[in-house]
């Protein structure tokens, strides 16, 4: 394995871990786990979620050392179900499911493309997913029953075009958001109201069908228009979370994303200097995350 390809992904894995962090930080969020509650979630809590995080660090540096010693695909894919397994032994439901997908996905195609472009990176995804495919059938899960009986391409879909809610959604949502909202907050509200506008998301497809994945594409246009015309969008996340509890909606997919999609700006060096630039408004939390 190319030495400097290999630091690359190191750094990237390093980036997507605090990226995960950041989502679950990020409060308000309508129906998922954040620092108030755990959303329609009642098996998952802020605990439990902090807990699985290091737990995919510990599955980045299996799959970093397997990288380095050139291992097949085979092995990745070994190393990623084995973490799969283990959270579910762990934690006794998914917590991060997506998340370790997308994760080992993005780090182990930076390592074998050495990409220095996002335009690159998805090029590398796509080809890698494609052969990740290739290998052996998904087994069932909601996902899968939800892709057949909807015909939507969830995550699988996703990976296989190269990301396209990371690299054509996400990364300029960010850039928008800085741009019309001037503050990082702010911005990964506007990242997420963008996502909740494009995912197909299994998770609020299973939860309450074509009518849930609706619910987040409407939700989402009205944040963005909010966020761009300079209100303030507290009050009604937080009332919007409580609808999506009551729904029992949600949108796992939108939030491994959106954490995939922070640790990405953070590896590029995006995060940062917009943070460094500015003031940050709202609670400031150890590691600079914000609570609005
Ligand atoms: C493909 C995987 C993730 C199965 O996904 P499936 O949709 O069948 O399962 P399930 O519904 O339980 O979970 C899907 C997860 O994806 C997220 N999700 C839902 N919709 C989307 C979407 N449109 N885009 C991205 N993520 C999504 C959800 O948060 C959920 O956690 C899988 O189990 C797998 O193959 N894992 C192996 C991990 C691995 O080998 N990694 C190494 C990579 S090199
Ligand atoms: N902050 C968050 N809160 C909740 N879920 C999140 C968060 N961040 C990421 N996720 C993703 O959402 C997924 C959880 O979705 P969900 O609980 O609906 O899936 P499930 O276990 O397949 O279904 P169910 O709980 O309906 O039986 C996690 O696996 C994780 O990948």
């Amino acid at each position: 394995m190319n030495l400097s390809h290999l630091l690359q992904a190191e750094e990237l894995a390093e980036a997507l871990v605090e990226g995960l962090r950041r989502e679950l930080y990020l409060t308000p969020k309508p129906g998922l786990v954040d620092l108030w509650d755990n959303g329609s979630h009642r098996d998952l809590d802020l605990e439990m979620m902090d807990a699985s995080i290091e737990l995919i660090e510990e599955y980045q540096h299996r799959l970093l050392e397997a990288l380095r010693r050139d291992a097949p695909l085979k092995t990745l894919v070994a190393i990623g179900q084995d973490a799969e397994v283990g959270m579910f032994k762990r934690f006794g439901t998914n917590t991060h499911k997506g998340a370790i997908f997308l994760c080992g996905l993005l780090v182990a195609a930076q390592a074998r493309s050495g990409a220095r472009e996002p335009a690159q990176l998805s090029a590398a995804t796509a080809e890698l997913a494609e052969e990740f495919f290739a290998l052996g059938q998904v087994p069932p899960s909601h996902g899968k029953k939800v892709r057949q009986r909807f015909g939507r391409g969830g995550i699988i879909l996703e990976a296989l075009r190269g990301l396209p809610a990371l690299f054509q959604t996400a990364l300029p949502a960010w850039r928008d958001g800085i741009a019309l909202c001037g503050d990082p907050a702010e911005a990964g509200f506007f990242v997420l109201a963008r996502l909740m506008q494009q995912v197909e998301d299994t998770t609020a497809l299973h939860r309450c069908g074509e009518l849930g994945l609706a619910r987040l594409r409407q939700d989402g246009r009205f944040l963005e228009a909010a966020l761009s015309s300079g209100r303030s969008v507290r009050q009604h996340l937080t009332l919007l979370n409580e609808e999506y509890c009551q729904m029992n909606l949600t949108m796992g997919g939108v939030a491994d994303l959106l954490g995939v999609a922070f640790g990405y700006l953070e590896y590029r060096g995006e995060l940062k200097a917009e943070e460094r630039a500015q003031r940050l408004p709202g609670m400031a939390l150890p590691g600079g995350y914000v609570c609005l």
